[in-house]
């Protein structure tokens, strides 16, 4: 049955989520502001309130990526007079963020969920790193948003040498928008609000030390962050939990989990791109977001391969890599449909290199 939820709009709700959205008519929708352990804190149109997963939920869902993470969609069950919402299903998300467990190509921790952009932030004195800065971006394309770059600390550098970093980043063919901003002096802060739009959620990746906690803290005003922490009672306890999922008086999402905050270094030992360093920072000069370098136009990995600038063993080995590294990423149905459809089209992109 298809309803629609202009209420849930300002939440960052979707047509998309509506298509994608399997509740049942009886159930609610909510976004999950905020895990802390087993209680999620979930929002709608009327505010905020506490959930649990329902047991057959658990029961089903092992899987740690499969568990509502922040910026996840939930379809719910709440009872008038109820202390918890119960949740009954995460809704499919529409891009994530996410990290591989230590040894396990299956198992991946999912940190934030249905983000629209990713501001991946470095430091301009000191931070800056174009290696580091692919890496991230190819996480984040990876997990469908889109990226930003955002270098901060512009008052401690000189002109020149910001103005080197920018062409360092535009010389080797990063398409990402590139905002840079000083907290100290707020200078390029209303450039960063004008960008963020009402109603679409953002998150900020980047280093220890970059100045993210002092960024979130001057988009969000002091009101923001009290109204921000939830005190509830319930069965004779109480808690406190930090909201994770911050609307902005401008009406923009920012996530902000101290997850996030790991993802730097834990990110770090990320797969592909270290060794395909060269194809994945082309990648992102490519014409569309989700280029998959099979013959799209536009593609500027296959006319580095096709002016020999990259070898096609290389490119073919990538493609292999890439294939596993989705394929580790899908559910089982997805899993056993792609890996039909997939096969077939790593065989004609094979078939289609010889050809050339
Ligand atoms: N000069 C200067 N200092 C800044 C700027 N932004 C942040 N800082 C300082 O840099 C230090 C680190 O800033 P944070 O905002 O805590 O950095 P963070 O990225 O949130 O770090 P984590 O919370 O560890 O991830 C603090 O002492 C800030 O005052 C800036 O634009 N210019
Ligand atoms: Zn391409």
């Amino acid at each position: 049955m298809m309803t629609q939820h202009p209420e849930l709009t300002a939440l960052g709700w979707t047509p998309w989520l509506e298509q994608h959205a399997a509740c049942d008519p009886s159930q609610s929708i909510a976004r999950v502001a905020a895990v802390d352990r087993d209680q999620l804190l979930l929002v709608d149109q009327d505010g905020s309130f506490r959930a649990k997963l329902a047991g057959s939920f658990l029961h089903r869902h092992r899987l740690s990526h499969e568990l509502p993470c922040v910026g996840d969609w939930v379809c719910l069950e709440r009872r008038p007079g109820d202390d918890f919402g119960i949740v009954h299903g995460v809704i499919e998300r529409r891009t994530s963020l996410s990290r591989k467990s230590a040894g396990n190509a299956v198992e991946h921790q999912t940190i934030a969920a249905n983000l629209d952009s990713v501001m991946v932030v470095q430091s301009c004195h000191f931070d800056f790193n174009l290696k580091r800065l692919e890496r991230y971006l190819v996480m984040v394309m990876d997990g469908g948003a889109d990226p930003y770059i955002l270098l901060t600390k512009t008052d401690l550098v000189d002109p020149d040498v910001l103005a080197e970093q920018l062409a360092e980043i535009h010389g080797i063919g990063l398409m990402a928008p590139v905002l840079t901003l000083s907290n100290l002096t707020r200078e390029g802060l209303d450039d960063l609000e004008r960008t963020l739009v009402p109603g679409k959620t953002y998150c900020f990746v980047g280093s220890s030390g970059v100045g993210k906690s002092t960024l979130i803290n001057h988009l969000i005003d002091r009101d923001a962050l009290e109204t921000g922490r939830v005190s509830a009672t319930g069965e004779g306890r109480h808690t406190t939990v930090r909201r994770e999922l911050i609307r902005l008086d401008g009406g923009a999402l920012v996530i902000d989990t101290p997850g996030m905050r790991e993802f730097g270094i834990l990110g770090a030992g990320y797969g592909i791109e270290s060794n395909y360093a060269e194809i994945t920072a082309l990648a992102l000069g490519c014409r569309y977001r989700d280029c998959t370098h099979g013959g799209e136009s536009g593609c500027a990995v296959r006319a580095a391969v096709d002016a020999n600038e990259i070898a096609r063993e290389h490119f073919e080995s990538y493609l292999k890599l890439r294939e596993e590294s989705d394929f580790n990423q899908m559910t089982h149905a997805e899993r056993r449909k792609k890996d039909r459809d997939f096969g077939r089209f790593i065989k004609s992109a094979k078939k289609d290199l010889r050809d050339r």
